[in-house]
């Protein structure tokens, strides 16, 4: 589903993402771990398509469409961003449905105990439950790719059980899922871990 061989990323001149390998495939849920800096995030971005690795390969099955973030396609790629990112003049209901391209998504909406705040716009709910619709728009056009980054920083554990059984069924169902997290509760669930080393190259 998703291939990453020897990528690498640099900001300035500063190593963010050392050279690493993922091979990700369909019915599989990987998670990423490592320190803050080692470069979770920038390899999500690269898996996405939204970051240009300095070197490497990356080949999505089937290929990604070539489109910004803002205007990426759920039906290809759920993506839940560290920074939520709903759009805030619509309601967790209407985030739902552009995404999945119409109306539905209820039962995910309860699911995530989200259901009596579906017609609440993201800045009337807590950053918990912003987070939770983040997923549920992420998973409800059933996409072949999910990647989440760090999705049950804003959960308590029962809640974050939640996320990760539904992360977790996506999977058993036929999707390649790629997480990023600190959490040992998303190791628990995962099939595999990759870790990333510290971001900085030791030289000489
Ligand atoms: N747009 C950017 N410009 C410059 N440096 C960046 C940029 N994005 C990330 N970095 C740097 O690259 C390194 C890796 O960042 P990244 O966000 O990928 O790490 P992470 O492992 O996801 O961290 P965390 O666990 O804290 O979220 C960090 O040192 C970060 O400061």
């Amino acid at each position: 589903m998703l291939s990453l061989r020897g990528v690498r990323k640099s900001y300035g001149g500063t190593p963010a993402l050392r050279p690493v390998d993922v091979e990700l495939a369909a019915g599989e849920l990987v998670v990423l771990t490592g320190p803050s800096g080692s470069g979770k995030s920038t390899l999500l971005m690269i898996a996405g398509g939204w970051e240009t690795p300095d070197g490497g390969e990356v080949v999505p099955h089937p290929p990604l469409p070539d489109l910004p973030v803002e205007r990426m396609s759920w039906q290809d790629l759920g993506f839940v961003p560290q920074s939520i990112s709903l759009f805030e003049e619509l309601t967790l209901a209407d985030n739902l449905a552009l995404a999945r391209g119409s109306a539905g998504g209820g039962e995910l909406l309860e699911a995530l105990e989200l259901g009596h705040l579906a017609e609440r716009r993201p800045g009337e709910v807590s950053r918990g439950e912003q987070q939770r619709a983040a997923v549920a728009r992420a998973l409800v056009a059933s996409p072949a790719l999910v990647i989440a980054d760090e999705p049950t920083s804003h959960q308590d554990h029962r809640r974050a059980q939640l996320v990760l059984g539904l992360l977790r069924a996506a999977a058993d169902r036929g999707a390649a899922v790629l997480i990023a997290s600190h959490d040992p509760a998303v190791v628990s669930r995962a099939d595999r871990e990759i870790r990333l080393g510290a971001g900085a190259v030791t030289r000489g």
